[in-house]
């Protein structure tokens, strides 16, 4: 069958693509009328491909349908080669294969690149027969884009603590410099704000915007474990103000890469091969740089493509020196009012953060997550998870099938491809919904730089390093603290809340519970039209934190940030997005559940019902089980807990009062004591021994009053 196809094929190439001449490529083609897809290796000579007879593609085994109009009948399976004679082949600079529509197709020839390339081309079939005379357009599906086209990461040469002979002393000095410098700003600032006075709202926003401005630059100085901790940072729109978490959100994408000499020796000594025997291609220059590693495009000896996340060299020493320094910068924000003193739990974040860094730099365990969260999705067809290359993986060194796609946020190149932008954003937040309700296992940090698009609107995920994990026990209470939101009770609400920890309870939670009902009365009174953001709720809801004894644990404040990113990704992608309407069916769905869960308790206590009435009519009451029912029924209508708590009440009253009078009689044995001895001492006894024996008698009534407070409370613990 691909031969057939291939002989009576025309094909018309980028030509941008073929003269780049690389040595392979992968195109796929797809049916413009069942959208089913193939896919084709590319494969060429060394030469530019204008240079060659003919063209090669390797047909992968990937099956597909072949339409019945285009003469297939039911599944096919392709396997083998297929040649293109070159003069069969017409180029077409990739401008134009991008705005022109072929004579014969119904669709714009594909595009591919999420760097802004254009490579596409499309195949006619021709045919005698009209009916399969038809367009199959060609997309290619997994294709480098060149070299040439994608950014130029700046290097991370000349920045300390690049190498990797990390001097602890001078380390130390760097990070010490930084929290003086720091401290420094926030109190003058603060000191300016108090005595100068004057400063409009505007002016505090300017100055915290350059304070927040210096710390991106100050923390990119100081290197991985800071930039990293940046970066988290920027989830915490609980602890930081705005500017600050919006400078180090710009974090993600200013990271340096290190040297390919410093990747490929890491690669060998973790692989225990040389790059050149594991791979049949490595490029040396990354296609991303991030915080902790850097990630390599290369292509396995089958033919396979991948990309091979390299770890920065000598991170963990790095980490043990930075974070040994952080501990102590911890304990001295936990004691400093400058930052926020004992109102914040800042051992408690250290902890979590270094938790975090140690986890995000063991490749076998993100492997081990991206293998998870592929088994979680395995029935969503439009989700897609890069595969692990277990061979080529190691702590140091990830490796993942090749899965390009364009970035969620990149408008243009999903403009220009036709995709559906509402259905995408639709699509990223059902996903999560999918990972929060369902699956309980989700990706902590979905930035737009983690999501992709495929060629069929599929979200592609990248990045398993940090994930979050919501145990049945928590899913449970945040169930209930769904509910409980729902049905606008503000005390079951600060009950899920204490449940989950996110609330301590005080002694006075009136406050805490004026604040939660005034949130859920904005909350729920609004009409769709009038509806927040999710992102305006988290922050009323992390503005409430800030003066109740709110801490909300870090995997709360990771969905609450990933959903309002995931919101502003919506709302980039469509403007009239609603997270409401996307999340209604599931939220109908938890409903509906709680809804059967009543109805069967409900059965149960009818059943309960019903056997107690059938024991009445057969069983002859005597007079005592008649009393105790009285005494039962008493017990349910309150009377008897009423008594109950009145004896209590008079119980405690009746001990307050006896340590009362113990406590004057304490005060009349003291004053007759020293008036005795006072006495004594002027010689005057007679009137001292009165005193003396007073003295004794209150002595001896306080020792009484606190005998009958022990029996009472002996009493107390009998019943
Ligand atoms: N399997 C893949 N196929 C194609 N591109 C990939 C793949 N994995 C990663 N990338 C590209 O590399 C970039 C960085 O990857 P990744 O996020 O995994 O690195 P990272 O070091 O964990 O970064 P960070 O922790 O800062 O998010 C991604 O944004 C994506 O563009």
């Amino acid at each position: 069958m691909a031969a057939v196809l291939a002989s009576q094929s025309y094909c018309c190439c980028n030509m941008d693509l073929m003269n780049q001449g690389r040595a392979m490529g992968t195109l796929g083609f797809s049916s413009s009328i069942s959208d089913e897809f193939t896919r084709f290796d590319w494969q060429a000579s060394n030469r530019p491909i204008s240079a060659a007879k003919s063209i090669k593609f390797h047909v992968e085994m990937r099956q597909t349908e072949l339409p019945s109009k285009l003469g297939g009948n039911g599944r096919l399976g392709i396997n083998g080669k297929v040649s293109i004679k070159k003069r069969d082949v017409k180029m077409v600079p990739a401008s134009e294969v991008m705005n022109r529509k072929s004579p014969n197709s119904n669709k714009v020839n594909m595009v591919h690149g999420s760097r802004q390339v254009v490579n596409g081309a499309s195949i006619v079939k021709r045919d005698p027969t009209p009916a399969l005379s038809k367009t199959l357009n060609f997309r290619d599906y997994k294709e480098l884009p060149p070299l040439e086209d994608l950014k130029v990461l700046p290097s991370d040469e000349g920045f300390s603590w690049a190498n990797e002979n990390y001097n602890s002393w001078q380390r130390t000095v760097d990070v010490w410099s930084f929290v003086i410098s720091l401290r420094g700003r926030v109190l003058l600032d603060n000191a300016k704000w108090a005595y100068l006075g004057g400063f409009t709202e505007e002016k505090q926003r300017n100055r915290r915007q350059q304070t927040a401005s210096w710390l991106r630059e100050s923390v990119l100085q100081l290197g991985p474990t800071f930039i990293k901790l940046g970066q988290l940072s920027s989830t915490r729109s609980d602890l930081f103000p705005r500017e600050f978490v919006n400078e180090l959100a710009k974090l993600q994408d200013r990271v340096p890469a290190f040297s390919p000499e410093k990747a490929r020796s890491l690669i060998e000594k973790e692989l225990g091969a040389p790059v050149k025997i594991l791979f049949k291609e490595f490029e040396d220059r990354p296609i991303a740089a991030a915080s902790l590693g850097q990630v390599h495009r290369a292509i396995l000896h089958n033919g396979e493509k991948v990309v091979v996340k390299v770890q920065r060299p000598g991170l963990k020493k790095l980490f043990e020196i930075d974070l040994r320094n952080l501990k102590l910068i911890a304990e001295y924000f936990q004691r400093s009012e400058t930052f926020g003193g004992p109102t914040r739990d800042w051992i408690g974040i250290y902890e979590e953060c270094s938790t975090i860094l140690y986890q995000e730099i063991d490749y076998i365990n993100e492997g081990r997550n991206a293998d998870k969260f592929r088994r979680d999705f395995r029935n969503v067809k439009w989700v897609r998870v890069p595969l692990v290359f277990w061979d080529y993986t190691a702590i140091k060194v990830l490796t993942l099938e090749y899965v390009p796609g364009i970035k969620i946020n990149g408008l243009d190149m999903l403009d220009s491809r036709g995709f559906n932008r509402s259905r995408i954003a639709s699509r990223a937040i059902e996903a999560y919904l999918i990972q929060i309700l369902k699956t309980g296992f989700f990706h902590a940090d979905p930035h737009p730089g983690n999501l992709a698009i495929d060629t069929d609107e599929a979200i592609i995920y990248y990045d398993f390093g940090m994930m979050g994990e919501i145990k049945s026990f928590t899913r449970e209470r945040l169930l209930e603290l769904f509910y409980a939101v729902y049905e606008k009770d503000a005390k079951k609400v600060m009950q899920s809340l204490i449940d989950l920890e996110a609330l301590q309870p005080t002694g006075d939670m009136s406050s805490v519970r004026r604040s939660v009902q005034y949130f859920l009365d904005n909350l729920l009174s609004q009409t769709p039209d009038q509806q927040q953001t999710l992102a305006a709720i988290g922050e009323d809801l992390f503005a409430i934190a800030q003066d109740q004894p709110f801490r909300f644990p870090s995997t709360f404040t990771f969905v609450m940030r990933a959903f309002s990113t995931l919101e502003g990704i919506g709302k980039i992608l469509d403007p009239d997005f609603s997270f409401a309407k996307v999340a209604a069916p599931y939220a109908q769905e938890l409903l509906d559940t709680k809804q059967q869960q009543r109805a069967g308790t409900q059965l149960l206590g009818e059943i309960r019902k019903q056997a107690d009435d059938a024991r009445t009519y057969t069983i002859s009451m005597p007079y005592r089980v008649q009393r105790i029912e009285e005494f039962v029924r008493q017990l349910e209508s309150g009377d008897l807990k009423l008594r109950v708590r009145v004896l209590e009440s008079e119980r405690a009253s009746h001990k307050a009062s006896i340590r009362q009078m113990g406590t004057i009689y304490t005060v009349f044995g003291g004053t007759l004591l020293n008036l005795g001895v006072t006495l004594s001492n002027q010689g005057n006894q007679i009137i001292a021994n009165g005193s003396f024996i007073g003295a004794a008698v209150f002595f001896t009534l306080f020792l009484r009053s606190m005998q009958r407070v022990k029996n009472l409370d002996k009493f107390e613990k009998m019943i």
